[in-house]
């Protein structure tokens, strides 16, 4: 029987994720309890989307809506009929700043789709990772947005493929998001298309012992988070970044570019001294817990 809509009203919730991780460039990832949410409606007649707190009055309300292209592209894939949409969004994942805020919305809007289905298995998880790869043009996002946690992410003739990170219990992560944003297009422009052997077999190392520092050894985290592939080279774009990022690993803290930047992931909990500075500067510093579960369908 044909794949159909069977539920005209769903509420996804989906976590904010910092991308690369150091030196996981385009593989790891982190989700973060930083939750946009979003209901779905299915209607007769155009399609229309409310919007509070991230992004109002800045992203489009109509068929060009992020989320809303998503739904489509789940509902497309999945067989179903298209439908009017009403979105009403509730966001709490900053835009343009390195926590995801694409990679949730796309994520948000397939889960919606699968959530409206009378078959969601047309849209698995694993469905659900290579569309939102797509839209995204990586999976290091999608991956902790819809498993949560920390994941790691490879590709091969199937597609993008998605696994867990054993975490330890104790990481209280510090993000650091400055008022500035930058697309993560951007971003990716100011990389090269090649880069050294020596360069690439650094973070093959730091990567790998990474893994070993999130599974329980925090004493390895400032090692375990360098990286000479991404973050020095997009300095030109996010100079003050790069500088926050410098001066708390010189002093000890294992920081990071969060994603393609311009935020900053420390694996650790600042002190309230380096907090109140880092805010005086015009950082915003926020202690999002480890989204230890990944994005979710909310009955209604
Ligand atoms: N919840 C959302 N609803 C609609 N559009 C969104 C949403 N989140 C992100 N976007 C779109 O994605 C852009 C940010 O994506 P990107 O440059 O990849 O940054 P990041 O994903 O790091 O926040 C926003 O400017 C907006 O166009
Ligand atoms: N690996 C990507 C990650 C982008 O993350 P975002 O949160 O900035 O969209 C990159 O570094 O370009």
């Amino acid at each position: 029987m044909a794949v159909r809509i069977v539920r005209d009203r769903v509420l996804v919730r989906v976590p904010a994720t910092s991308a690369n991780l150091g030196p996981g460039f385009d593989v790891l990832g982190l989700a973060l309890g930083l939750w946009d949410e979003i209901t779905v409606r299915a209607i007769a007649g155009e399609s229309l989307v409310h919007v509070d707190g991230e992004g109002a009055g800045q992203v489009p309300t109509d068929e060009s809506h992020l989320v809303v292209r998503a739904v489509r592209a789940g509902l497309e894939a999945a067989g179903a009929p298209q439908a009017g949409l009403e979105l009403h969004c509730r966001n709490a994942i900053p835009h343009g700043r390195g926590l995801g805020s694409s990679a949730a919305a796309v994520v948000a809007g397939l889960l919606a789709a699968r959530g409206m289905l009378s078959e969601p298995e047309a849209l698995d998880d694993a469905r659900i990772l290579a569309l939102a790869t797509e839209f995204e043009g990586h999976p290091d996002n999608a991956a902790p947005a819809i498993h949560g946690g920390a994941t790691l992410t490879w590709s091969d003739s199937e597609g993008p493929h998605a696994e867990r990170v054993p975490l330890g219990e104790s990481m209280r992560p510090t993000v650091l998001v400055p008022g500035e944003r930058l697309s993560t297009s951007a971003a990716r422009q100011a990389l090269p298309t090649h880069v050294p052997l020596v360069e690439a077999t650094f973070n093959i190392s730091r990567a790998a012992l990474l893994i070993l520092a999130l599974g329980g050894r925090p004493e390895l985290l400032l090692p375990a988070t360098a990286d000479r592939l991404h973050q020095s080279r997009r300095a030109g774009v996010m100079a003050p970044t790069l500088e926050a990022v410098t001066a708390l690993r010189e002093a000890g803290w294992p920081a990071v570019v969060s994603g393609a930047g311009p935020s900053v992931l420390v694996f650790e909990a600042l002190d309230s001294a380096t907090s109140e500075a880092l805010s005086a500067r015009g950082w915003r510093v926020l202690h999002p817990d480890v989204a230890r579960r990944g994005a979710e369908i909310v009955t209604l």
